[in-house]
């Protein structure tokens, strides 16, 4: 391992780290370097493997009541609103972090706060249509064994492949960044 800043890089990722991408297309590049920075915060950020779990419960609900697809569509655009509010407030912190020098600072912690104020406003927006969604189907009929509302079920499962396939997708651990936590009066 060798230090740069507070990040902890290996020595033979430090000269390799692009190469096995640069001889791709530029838009599969361009999709493969974004799908790395998801596959990252989905194995780093706790915020995020949560908000995998409750994505799960939501689609369980969902196969078992069974919603038509233009319901599915709109809940689970909101879900992906909440993934990638917290991939943003992932790229904030860092930035910060670096901006920082991993330094206490006051609007440093201001921008953190409002980062996360974005994510916690979303994800506000996403109980209140999770509430609609469970109200409008009500009376509730289990439909989970049966073809009912085939193409909002087909959708469900496929967003379900997606987020899995991002939490569990193998992740090579090129760089230990030591991020700052609330209390840490000194940096790290
Ligand atoms: N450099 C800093 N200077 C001052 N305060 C900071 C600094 N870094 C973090 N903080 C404070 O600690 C809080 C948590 O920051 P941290 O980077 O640990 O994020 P986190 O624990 O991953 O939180 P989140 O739930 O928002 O992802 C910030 O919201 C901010 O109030």
């Amino acid at each position: 391992m060798i230090k740069i800043g507070a990040i902890d890089v290996r020595e033979d990722e430090v000269n390799h780290h692009d190469s096995e991408l640069q001889a791709v297309q530029p838009f599969a590049r361009a999709v493969a370097y974004s799908l790395q920075g998801v596959v990252y915060a989905f194995h780093t950020e706790q915020n995020v493997k949560r908000d995998v779990w409750l994505f799960t419960v939501l689609c369980a609900v969902e196969l078992v009541l069974r919603p038509p697809l233009r319901d599915v569509a709109l809940t689970m655009f909101v879900a992906m609103c909440v993934f990638a509010a917290e991939l943003f407030n992932t790229a904030i912190e860092l930035a910060v972090d670096i901006a920082s020098q991993w330094q206490h600072h006051v609007v440093a912690g201001v921008a953190k706060d409002v980062a996360s104020g974005a994510v916690t406003c979303v994800s506000l927006g996403a109980i209140a249509l999770a509430i609609w969604l469970v109200e409008s189907l009500w009376p509730w009929h289990f439909w989970l064994f049966t073809g009912h509302h085939p193409a909002g079920a087909g959708m469900v499962v496929a967003g379900l492949i997606v987020v899995w396939a991002f939490r569990c997708w193998p992740y090579r651990q090129r760089t230990v960044i030591k991020r700052r936590r609330k209390g840490d009066e000194h940096g790290v």
